[in-house]
């Protein structure tokens, strides 16, 4: 399946957030979506996944959802949101209790979604018995849970300490080797993007416009050691976004 935008232009009141963003997600692909703060990335993807409307332009999927997906477009952000009240097992039971699923074949998806995401020993665990980073993979579980064709990930990693962010990086990688999920991956830090991305889709400052489009042709399993191409690539985007950021943060401490 894939995410198709197409000349996407939105606007808040008087002020611009995007101007004609063009690109598309394919099938099984990764792309990261960098630009300087309040550029509009969180934005567009809430219109990615239709829950904001576009100004101008429009967000398509194209192609059949994997068989037995049960939410073709899943979020997954930052703050985890997980039911506090509810176990590991209950969190992910949830969304599957919402489509009706009945209890056998709900707790086989949950031992499936658990079992990939090293969470099995910990089904039984409240969230705050858990370290931020099992807290993010209880909220990635719960996404496979309902096999999304494409997940629409805001900043997953940017609460998690660079260890954990280290380790959840290896968890996706892996997860992404075994079934090649497709996502629209938003993030501020370079370093995730070049790991993960096939493609980085870079923005300018608000109203954020594609600045570049930077094509990365390594399998992510080599990736971990072919580190000095990986930084060469890094420090390729932050070329790219370095004045657009400055200018930002300019922008943002004169409204201060
Ligand atoms: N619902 C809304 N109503 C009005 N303005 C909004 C709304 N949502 C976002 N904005 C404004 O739109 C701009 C883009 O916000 P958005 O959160 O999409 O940017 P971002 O690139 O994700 O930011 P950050 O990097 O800081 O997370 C900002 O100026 C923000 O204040």
């Amino acid at each position: 399946m894939q995410l198709i935008l197409q000349g996407i232009s939105h606007r808040y009141g008087g002020t611009n957030v995007l101007e004609d963003i063009s690109f598309a997600v394919g099938d099984g692909e990764i792309v990261c979506i960098v630009g300087p703060s309040g550029c509009g990335k969180s934005t567009l993807l809430r219109i990615a996944g239709g829950l904001e409307r576009p100004g101008e332009g429009e967000a398509l999927i194209a192609g059949k959802a994997p068989e037995g997906s049960l939410n073709p477009l899943t979020y997954i952000f930052q703050d985890f949101a997980l039911l506090p009240w509810r176990t590991v097992a209950g969190n992910v039971s949830l969304v599957l209790e919402d489509h009706g699923i009945e209890t056998k074949r709900r707790r086989a998806i949950i031992d499936d979604v658990l079992s990939r995401t090293n969470l099995s020993d910990f089904a039984h665990a409240l969230p705050r018995q858990l370290s931020g980073g099992m807290k993010q993979r209880v909220a990635i579980a719960r996404a496979l849970a309902v096999k999304p064709a494409i997940m629409l990930m805001d900043e997953p990693l940017s609460a998690l300490d660079s260890q954990t962010r280290e380790l959840l990086m290896d968890d996706l990688v892996a997860l992404w080797q075994r079934e090649r999920f497709s996502a629209c991956y938003v993030t501020h830090n370079l370093a995730e993007a070049v790991r993960l991305g096939r493609r980085i889709v870079v923005l300018s400052r608000r109203p954020g416009r594609i600045r570049e489009v930077v094509d990365i042709d390594m399998p992510l399993a080599e990736r971990p050691e072919r580190l000095v191409e990986l930084e060469k690539l890094q420090r390729r985007v932050w070329e790219i976004m370095r004045e657009e950021a400055r200018e930002a943060d300019r922008e943002i401490s004169d409204v201060a």
